[in-house]
């Protein structure tokens, strides 16, 4: 049975990406217009943000590959694709499933090209559709049935890019969202963890915490 994840030729791209990323708290952002990260627009913090990694950790690298190896899902949706180190993952799992495609979006221009160029590197680009632009605007022609989400993109999105996505999530759907000991994410636990919105979700203790919610399609206020 096939583990590209620890192939070498995986490997050696994501080990060089992580060890990149460890400089992301000593590298300066780029010029913020208004000059503060909390009152610029999505396209402005990730054009801001764009020589910044902010990746998953790699345990919650390796549960995504396990999700996605478990689920079988024919289409992975990724939003914030940022150097494509979560993207590594999904799409390995995808080849070791033998089937599927992962759709992954992306609003810094800088981080598609170099996303793209790791993908290939890695052998797994032919993988992965990544779309460029707002995930509000690019996923919303993504054909479902969508059966595994990783929700890793500004986190005051997540929910909107949910309700988005929603309708064409599979009956067990998975949904992952990183993060989520982040504030901004208060709005996005809440209706995930409501069973009124049709889901089952537990956080999941890996670095800043992973929800995973199973999107079960009964809206029921029963506990
Ligand atoms: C936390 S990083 C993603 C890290 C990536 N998942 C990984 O593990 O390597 C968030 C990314 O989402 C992108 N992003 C934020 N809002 C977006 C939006 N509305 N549409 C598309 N991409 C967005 C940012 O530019 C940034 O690169």
């Amino acid at each position: 049975m096939p583990n590209t994840l620890r192939s070498s030729l995986v490997c050696t791209v994501l080990d060089r990406l992580f060890a990149a990323a460890d400089h992301d708290d000593d590298t300066p952002h780029g010029p913020i217009p208004g000059g503060s990260l909390a009152t610029a627009t999505a396209q402005e913090r990730a054009d801001a943000l764009a020589a910044h990694y902010l990746p998953i950790s790699a345990r919650g690298g390796d549960l995504l590959y396990a999700l996605v190896r478990a689920g079988r899902p024919s289409t992975v949706v990724e939003f914030g694709t940022s150097y494509g180190i979560s993207t590594l993952y999904l799409a390995a799992a995808v080849a070791d499933n033998g089937a599927g495609q992962v759709f992954s979006t992306e609003m810094s221009a800088t981080k598609i090209t170099a996303a793209r160029a790791n993908l290939d590197e890695a052998g797994l680009g032919g993988l992965v559709t990544i779309l460029a632009g707002d995930a509000l605007d690019t996923l919303a022609d993504v054909p479902g049935p969508i059966g595994l989400v990783l929700l890793d993109g500004w986190k005051e999105l997540c929910l909107p890019v949910l309700r988005l996505l929603e309708p064409r999530l599979s009956p067990g759907a998975l949904v992952v969202a990183d993060d989520i000991t982040m504030p901004s994410m208060a709005d996005y636990l809440d209706y995930v963890r409501d069973p009124a919105n049709g889901y089952v979700s537990v956080a999941f203790p890996v670095e800043d915490g992973m929800e995973i919610s199973c999107h079960t399609g009964a809206r029921t206020t029963e506990s």
